[in-house]
């Protein structure tokens, strides 16, 4: 079977079994370059699962993954990120005791020629998501929307084409998330693939070009935001589950 024509990660009927339960029960989806693809559903739907299982860090019972043309499946995060694979999680791990560029040159480190490349690489890039007044705070010390700025400036030092994001505004006060939406726009202009999980409905029409709605590890609707929120049984779940937020 060839590849969906022009699709730069693609799943084929991809599988997560832990013990009894389905948590990604056969969801093939096929995500094309540019576009900013959107994971919903309500809480357990597998959605987390199926981002780890796409990044190589959780292993599929069944199915496969492809990535740029290639099969994928049993690649370890390392190696995918060498493929030009990121991910940022919903709870940010940056290096507490590191200060921000120094949390940035541990990603950019294995891509720069020198040490002057390195600096001047990770010093664009903290000032692009605009932590460049915080750029010798320690991780620590820093706000909710500056770790998650933190954690994107990160992954993007690893120069992906695609980039997995679990939860963009989850734990952060309303009047970040605009800066945010607005950066995950820009990283998209840059020429990266975005795929993410989200459950506020604003930023998921702001940003999101097609979304596939999970419940039960099962995709039930796929296609544009609009549309799929509409639909009744989508509408059920997700007003049903309390994910609806703004
Ligand atoms: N490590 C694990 N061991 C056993 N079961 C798990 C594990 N991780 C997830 N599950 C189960 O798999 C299902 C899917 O969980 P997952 O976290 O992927 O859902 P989600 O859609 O991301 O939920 P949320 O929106 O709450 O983050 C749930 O039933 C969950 O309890």
């Amino acid at each position: 079977m060839g590849d969906r024509p022009g699709a730069i990660l693609e799943t084929r009927s991809l599988s997560v079994h832990y013990g009894g339960v389905a948590a990604v029960d056969a969801v093939s989806l096929a995500v094309r370059p540019g576009e900013i693809f959107g994971l919903l559903g309500p809480n357990g739907a597998g959605k987390t699962t199926l981002l780890a299982a796409i990044a190589g860090a959780v292993r599929p019972t069944a199915g496969e993954v492809r990535f740029r043309g290639e099969p994928v499946t049993a690649l370890r995060p390392d190696q995918l990120a060498r493929r030009g694979m990121a991910r940022t999680f919903q709870i940010t791990r940056p290096f507490e005791d590191l200060t921000v560029e120094e949390n940035v040159m541990v990603g950019a480190q294995p891509r720069c020629a020198s040490l002057g490349e390195m600096r001047a690489q990770v010093a664009e890039l903290v000032e692009w998501v605009g932590l460049g007044h915080k750029r010798h705070a320690l991780a620590k010390g820093l706000s909710t929307g500056q770790r998650k700025r933190l954690e994107l400036a990160r992954a993007l030092a690893t120069r992906p084409a695609l980039l997995l994001m679990d939860e963009v505004s989850g734990g952060l006060d309303q009047p970040s998330v605009p800066g945010l939406i607005e950066l995950v726009a820009r990283v998209r202009a840059s020429g990266v693939t975005v795929v993410l999980i989200e459950h506020n409905m604003r930023i998921i029409s702001a940003l999101c070009d097609r979304v596939m709605f999970l419940d039960r590890g099962r995709q039930l609707a796929e296609g544009a935001p609009g549309a799929v929120m509409a639909m009744p049984a989508v509408v059920d779940l997700y007003l049903g589950s309390g994910g609806a937020h703004a």
